[in-house]
């Protein structure tokens, strides 16, 4: 199986560690040459997850993704999903043909609020059989330190689900399945958003107590909007109705996401807190919280569900209406239970 990664951030790169350390070779789409001559001269990425080296006869780098693609059988996708249509818009309607295509992308398209799968079938004719996620409480920085980690593979098939998370199975790297496909998608793009609510929290000087009350809370109202958007979605979207709230894949993946501080998500909301505008953040960051953008999709996406989200809500109404942090907050926490 020729595998192929696009993308060059962290998780990229984390992921390229484990697949070399696994004796894979990578096709590895780097969007810019002079990380790539870097990559090539000094063994590691000069941006992301720098202590990483690797052995260079592994990679096929490349700053050309029509190349990538064509040379690989397996491809992951791990750019941040804002990039996501800009990046792949290179490649002809059926470049993805017989490919199989791992998504290890916690988003929707933001331009488009499609789920990555949907995404793919619409400009590439991608079928779910040929479809499949990465999930679980991850960060990348722990991966580099080869800390004993859970990733979750979902898709469609259990046995050729099986044989792709079987590439990324190792000492440091434990892999379960399941059929989930849709349902751990949107849980990654939740997590996100209250993990963002998280750390405005931490940045508004509320201690550890009010945190686990804040995330039980933003953990109930996950499982609410999963359930209505499953009701709402049916089972031709949705073929998997009922979803193993207590598995990694979600509540394991909030929670790390809310408390680490290798969260990009925590790191951008506690500077939110902090009095940090948005844009200043996102400088400061230098690198993509996803939860600003889901915070959008879910608010628009909720206009159809309706369900009862406060948490998503409020930090949905700081990053995006300006609403200040400390107000928004103020009112929340008359309602938590
Ligand atoms: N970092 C982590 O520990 C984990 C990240 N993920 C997911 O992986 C995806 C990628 O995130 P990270 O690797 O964390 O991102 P990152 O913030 O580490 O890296 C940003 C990436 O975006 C690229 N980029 C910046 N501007 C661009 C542009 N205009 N066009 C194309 N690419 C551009 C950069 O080259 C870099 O590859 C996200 O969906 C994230 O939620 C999932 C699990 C763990
Ligand atoms: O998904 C992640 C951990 O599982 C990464 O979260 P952050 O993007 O907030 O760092």
């Amino acid at each position: 199986m020729r595998a192929g990664i696009i993308g060059s951030g962290s998780w990229a790169t984390a992921l390229a560690k484990i697949l070399t350390d696994n004796g894979q070779q990578v096709h590895w789409w780097i969007r810019s040459e002079d990380t790539i001559r870097h990559m090539q001269q000094r063994h590691h990425n000069k941006h992301y997850l720098t202590s990483v080296y690797f052995d260079t006869h592994q990679l096929q780098l490349s700053s050309q993704l029509q190349q990538v693609v064509a040379n690989s059988d397996l491809l992951v996708l791990a750019v941040p999903s804002a990039f996501l249509e800009e990046v792949l818009q290179v490649l002809p309607p059926d470049a993805l043909q017989h490919k199989k295509v791992i998504s290890a992308i916690k988003g929707l398209v933001p331009q488009s609020n499609l789920f990555i799968n949907e995404f793919l079938e619409d400009g590439f004719g991608l079928p779910m059989e040929q479809y499949f996620t990465i999930t679980g409480p991850c960060h990348a920085e722990e991966v580099a330190n080869e800390k004993l980690s859970y990733l979750t593979f979902s898709g469609v098939n259990t046995d050729a689900t099986q044989k792709v998370a079987d590439l990324f199975t190792n000492s440091y790297l434990q892999t379960t399945v399941n059929n989930d496909v849709m349902g751990v998608q949107l849980a990654a793009v939740l997590k996100n958003i209250y993990a963002m609510g998280a750390g405005i929290a931490h940045g508004l000087d509320y201690g550890d107590n009010f945190l686990s009350v804040l995330i039980t809370n933003s953990f109930r109202e996950m499982q609410h909007f999963l359930e209505k958007y499953t009701a709402w979605a049916g089972p031709a979207h949705m073929p998997v109705m009922q979803h193993n709230y207590n598995a990694s894949a979600y509540l394991g993946d909030l929670l790390v996401t809310c408390y680490s501080l290798h969260s990009r998500n925590r790191t951008f909301g506690n500077m939110i807190g902090k009095g940090y505008s948005v844009k200043a953040a996102q400088l400061e960051l230098n690198m993509v919280a996803e939860g600003y953008y889901a915070s959008k999709c879910v608010f628009e996406i909720n206009h159809e569900i309706g369900a009862y989200m406060p948490v998503a809500r409020a930090v949905y109404a700081i990053l995006w209406e300006q609403l200040n942090a400390e107000e928004a907050f103020l009112a929340l926490e008359k309602g938590f239970v």
